[in-house]
């Protein structure tokens, strides 16, 4: 069967999109993601997504791992969806969706630039100076004085894959905290994907929660990641993490017809 798709990318977090409002690919199967995220027989891309329609939200987002799983929240994913919603002419000043971690609302700025609400997060987990915490997705956060010089493939893997996270798995994020700004430089080992991606927008939300700088009111940490600049803001309350906003471009690269 031959079917249209949409090729989209967030600060080169990149995703096939497939519309399925009517359905039409409810039934699409682990090993046929796994193939259209394929690098040389397929499109290649990340992850993939599929836009539901819902009775109770503007859309329903289902997500999944370039590995053909589905997973837990995409935060690059479901900016890059709310992007194609728009271009779709699904046009909201504020979009509520539904994704896997519950509601979100997201809204596309005049500048291109798309804003999500994450969930609020807990607090987070120290683990032998290293951070663990759940920003819709499970992410590991460690930090280098030179996050451009790590293998992060290699390390990545190695924690990715270790006794206390091989069965569930983990995102493993790599946080260069510069002195004299709030920017941090974040590389992402992803699971699902088991490689390192070009940003990881659940990740960055997680690194930026670590390093936050106001112990209690408003923070906005602006990030780099090889895929270009993020920036969150968030409400440290207590422990606590709420209004998490994850900011960033969301484009489409191309479309396409394939046969599946
Ligand atoms: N690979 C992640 C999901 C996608 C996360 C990432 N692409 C993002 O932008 O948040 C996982 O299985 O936990």
């Amino acid at each position: 069967m031959q079917v249209n798709f949409y090729k989209y990318q967030g600060t080169g977090n990149d995703f096939i999109i497939f519309d399925n409002r009517d359905g039409k690919f409810n039934e699409l199967t682990k090993k046929q993601v796994k193939q259209l995220c394929d690098r040389r027989f397929g499109i290649g891309a990340d992850g993939l997504m599929l836009l539901n329609s819902h009775p109770s939200f503007d859309f329903e987002m289902k997500y999944y791992n370039a590995d053909g799983g589905e997973s837990t929240m995409c935060g690059n994913g479901g900016r890059c969806l709310v992007k194609f919603a728009y271009d779709l002419g699904i046009i909201k000043t504020t979009y509520n969706f539904l994704a896997i971690d519950g509601p979100h609302e997201a809204s596309v700025g005049l500048d291109g630039i798309v804003a999500l609400k994450m969930v609020d997060v807990d607090g987070f987990e120290k683990r032998n100076g290293h951070f663990v915490l759940n920003t819709g997705s499970p992410h590991f956060v460690t930090f280098s004085n030179d996050v451009m010089a790590e293998d992060v493939a290699r390390k990545g893997r190695d924690i990715r894959y270790s006794d206390a996270y091989k069965a569930e798995g983990i995102n493993v994020n790599f946080v260069e905290q510069t002195r004299d700004t709030d920017q941090i430089i974040v590389r992402t080992y992803e699971r699902g994907v088991e490689g390192e991606t070009y940003s990881c927008g659940t990740g960055v939300t997680a690194a930026a929660l670590v390093c936050y700088h106001n112990d209690n009111g408003f923070n906005r940490v602006e990030i780099k990641t090889l895929g270009g600049p993020l920036s969150v803001d968030y409400d440290k309350v207590g422990e606590s993490f709420k209004n998490i906003w994850l900011n960033g471009p969301a484009q489409r690269v191309f479309t396409g017809t394939i046969d599946i």
